[in-house]
């Protein structure tokens, strides 16, 4: 999916919500154990129940690689179930050295068919444009990590004074540009929100973070917003495990109605 159709589908929907498909086998209602593909029947009614409220979802690929090549299965099936007016995230983190960072951006463009990709920023450019070459997909750059191990490296000050996390996302900017390069920051570092926009006024932003980890939607808007909105807002486990019984799926779409309605008054 390109820029344009993801600022037309959020204008439209009146929503940047991004639903995380984290989906664990031992938070997964009993009665779905004894279907064929657990995994993938949790996805689908999740997917049926919010798919009207997000403009995207993004499974986690731990989730998925947990479980093997049976995994992988149901990760295919998430991904070609997600309809197409929605934007797709494989969550993997991943980035090595130039010819594996290819095969990693054709298992997951091309086999996999993800519109993006999150990306480790560590082993530098030429770890991350192997990614780019793919015409129409995204890399996903983790700039400022929602986590508390953020503070070990990505805080750290350099001698002049700039922060490592804010190094990073200035020279990879130049490695792609608004079309095909989003970044990953947390919503529990909104008080960054700020200086990023001063360095990537246009680029969108992937914000994990709210919900289960605690950040504030209301200052990811105040701080991230642009005026293409600029905000991809994810919430997991407070979406997809709003409720454990056989009524998970209801619960799941009203929570994600909820965010979406919050996300409405600013759009
Ligand atoms: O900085 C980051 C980068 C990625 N994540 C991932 O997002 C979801 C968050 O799940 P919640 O249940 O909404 O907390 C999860 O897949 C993380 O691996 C992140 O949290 N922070």
């Amino acid at each position: 999916m390109d820029r344009k159709k993801l600022i037309t589908e959020i204008r439209r929907k009146k929503s940047f919500l991004c639903v995380g498909l984290d989906t664990d086998i031992r938070k997964i209602p009993e009665h779905l154990l004894k279907t064929e593909d657990p995994i993938f029947e949790f996805n689908k009614q999740i997917i049926d129940a919010t798919k009207d409220y997000c403009v995207a979802y993004k499974p986690n690929i731990a989730f998925y690689e947990a479980h093997g090549p049976k995994g992988w299965v149901s990760l295919k099936k998430t991904i070609d179930y997600i309809p197409k007016d929605h934007f797709t995230i494989a969550d993997a983190k991943r980035g090595d050295i130039g010819n594996t960072s290819g095969l990693y951006a054709r298992a997951f463009f091309e086999e996999m068919d993800f519109d993006s990709i999150t990306v480790a920023p560590y082993m530098g450019k030429d770890s991350v444009t192997p990614f780019l070459e793919f015409e129409g997909r995204w890399v996903i750059l983790l700039g400022l990590t929602s986590n508390p191990g953020a503070d070990d490296f990505q805080q750290l000050e350099l001698k002049s004074g700039e922060k490592v996390y804010h190094k990073v996302i200035e020279r990879s900017s130049a490695w792609g540009n608004e079309d095909n390069m989003m970044y990953v920051v947390g919503a529990t570092r909104a008080e960054a929100l700020t200086d990023i926009r001063k360095i990537i006024p246009d680029n969108f932003l992937l914000i994990p973070g709210v919900g289960a980890q605690g950040g504030s939607l209301k200052d990811v808007i105040k701080y991230g917003m642009n005026d293409d909105v600029g905000l991809l807002v994810n919430s997991t486990r407070g979406v997809i495990y709003a409720d454990s019984s056989e009524s998970f799926a209801e619960a799941a779409k009203a929570e994600a109605k909820k965010i979406q309605n919050e996300m409405a008054a600013f759009l």
